[in-house]
């Protein structure tokens, strides 16, 4: 069955968390976990510096290509951490009520 593009981050997750239980020949995600965590940190880094360049250059389609690279990698360190994406998630929900720069346990300022 397809997966929408909104489920696909957990069936991504869903399959890295797999690769790690049953690996698979060729599987890019086994690569790295093999390596470990400096490799996994070393590719986030790498990954990153290119979203900065695309970024920089502000060719959309490059500049999307890049965060989804970043975006995997940081699902393998998620991964390998045992980071789910309900925590990232849990701690996104916690920060929207933020306003401004405030604190996101502050009570808002009240506007009159
Ligand atoms: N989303 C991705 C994804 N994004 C990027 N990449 C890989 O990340 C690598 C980044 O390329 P680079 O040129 O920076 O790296 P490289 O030269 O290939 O390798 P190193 O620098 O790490 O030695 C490429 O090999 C891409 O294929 C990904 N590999 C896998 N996935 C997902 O993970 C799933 C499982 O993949 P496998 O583990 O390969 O089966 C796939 O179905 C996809 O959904």
């Amino acid at each position: 069955m397809e997966v929408s593009k909104y489920e696909i981050i957990d069936e991504l997750y869903n399959v890295l968390k797999d690769r790690r239980i049953n690996p698979v020949e060729g599987s890019y995600t086994n690569y790295l976990f093999n390596k470990g965590l400096d490799k996994i940190l070393k590719k986030i880094g790498e990954e990153s510096c290119e979203v900065v360049i695309a970024g920089k250059n502000n060719i959309k389609e490059d500049t999307i290509a890049e965060i989804s690279d970043l975006f995997y990698h940081v699902m393998v360190l998620m991964c390998s951490q045992d980071i789910s994406t309900d925590d990232i998630l849990d701690e996104l929900k916690k920060r929207s009520t933020k306003i401004a720069n405030q604190k996101p346990d502050r009570k808002p300022i009240e506007v009159v």
